[in-house]
């Protein structure tokens, strides 16, 4: 214990294709404490005011979800397998038709540039430095133009607009930014109940009050290094992306939000959406085979199972458990990813073992950027593909689509 954790490069046998990051260059000491994703989060909550963390950290009503999605891979146990040779080890993973340098990416979390400053560009820009995906979140606070800019590889989520002309405006605004991939999000036909928010002091937009005050002044890291920064170069933060145009301020004394009613869309708006938009498309929030079913007939080029890292359903089974059951369905080849509790590498190949194509994290990368920006999130994404890279010699496999059902303990008990 006491050293810094090594650099990606450290790890990687001479041949593997590593995401660069943390790799040789010297850590700034603020980084070279954090040797976990976990640890982003203490480092988070010292930093951020309580609200803002509360937002980031919750999940709804009782947690429950939240809770279950890191228990849900307390059920699996690899059987390694030994003497295999995996110095020539690579993470590189293909996704549609894209080699990545890790089989992770960074998942859409909204209003992240008020925890972190420019929050969504860094998390793009660590993305475009690593060759991993990530994917912009619709109630995003920097103008999706400006991220594309930054890596014209990101991936845009909406989260649809309820009239079929709003939604086709959306759209169109997306294809024109030039982003190749759009993600619909559909597990929020109304939002969760996060009752730890409005406790917490927190609310989109944010109202101005003497908690909120107050709390800013206790943590002046963030008041100075973020909030300030942010309203001195750049303005009063809007929600930028929601739509064709530019939404409400996120400081405001109405807590009205434009997003309108959501709850009426059905897989007809969906077949919209797939006769519209040329790119690529992929819908995240499935937990039920049969909605991925459907989302392949519809014409999803990709799933993402996901319970909104236990954001919305509280009690919504963790995608882990219903993995298996979704790939039996889908068949081997189709995309199926995966999010919600993954924290470190050994819950990404657990995940690749039970038949998923790939994994996205959402809360680390969010804390990572707010302690560190660019250089934070970056090094988050170290320390994951560094934990899958040495977690696959200890298993005794050469890449991460080379474990399976096989490596892991009575699999039957995963069906
Ligand atoms: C702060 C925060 C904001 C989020 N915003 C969005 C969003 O705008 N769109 C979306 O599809 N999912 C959103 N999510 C859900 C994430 O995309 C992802 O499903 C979840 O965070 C994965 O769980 P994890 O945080 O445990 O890794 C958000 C999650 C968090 C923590």
């Amino acid at each position: 214990m006491g050293s810094p954790p090594r650099g990606l490069e450290d790890f990687a046998a001479p041949s593997s294709s590593a995401p660069a990051g943390a790799g040789a260059q010297a850590l700034p000491r603020r980084l070279r404490r954090m040797l976990s994703l976990d640890d982003f989060e203490a480092a988070a909550r010292r930093f951020l005011p309580a609200p803002i963390f509360a937002y980031v950290s919750g999940g709804c009503e009782t947690n429950r979800s939240l809770r279950a999605n890191r228990s849900a891979f307390e059920g699996f146990a690899w059987v390694p397998r030994v003497l295999a040779d995996t110095s020539g080890r690579t993470l590189a993973t293909s996704l549609f038709g894209r080699q990545y340098a890790a089989p992770f990416g960074i998942a859409p979390m909204g209003i992240s540039a008020l925890s972190a400053y420019r929050g969504d560009l860094v998390q793009a820009q660590a993305a475009a430095a690593t060759n991993v995906p990530m994917i912009l979140s619709g109630t995003s606070l920097i103008p999706m133009e400006e991220v594309a800019r930054a890596n014209p590889a990101a991936w845009f989520q909406a989260y649809v607009p309820g009239e079929p002309e709003r939604i086709l405006k959306l759209l169109d605004r997306v294809e024109r930014a030039g982003f190749g991939t759009l993600v619909v999000t559909v597990d929020t036909p109304v939002s969760g109940n996060r009752e730890n928010n409005i406790r917490a002091g927190f609310s989109t937009p944010l109202r101005p009050s003497l908690r909120l005050a107050l709390e800013g002044l206790r943590h002046p890291g963030w008041l100075c290094k973020t909030a300030l920064r942010t309203l001195l170069l750049h303005g009063m933060p809007h929600f930028e992306n929601s739509q064709a145009t530019r939404g409400a301020p996120i400081l405001s004394a109405s807590v009205l939000r434009d997003f309108g009613a959501r709850d009426h869309l059905d897989w007809q708006h969906f077949a919209l959406i797939r006769r519209r938009w040329k790119g690529r498309l992929v819908v995240k929030g499935i937990l039920d085979a049969r909605d991925a079913l459907q989302a392949r007939e519809h014409g999803a080029d990709g799933v993402i199972l996901s319970n909104h890292g236990g954001r919305q359903l509280d009690g919504a089974v963790s995608p882990m458990q219903v993995l298996p059951g979704v790939v039996a369905a889908l068949g081997d080849d189709y995309p199926v990813m995966i999010d919600s509790g993954f924290r470190r590498g050994n819950d990404v190949l657990l995940a690749l073992a039970l038949g998923a194509k790939f994994v996205f994290v959402g809360r680390p990368f969010n804390y990572a950027g707010a302690v560190a920006g660019q250089a934070g999130v970056e090094h988050a994404i170290g320390i994951l593909a560094s934990e899958i890279l040495r977690n696959m010699a200890l298993i005794g496999v050469q890449s991460p689509a080379g474990v399976s059902r096989e490596n892991l303990f009575a699999p039957s008990a995963c069906q």
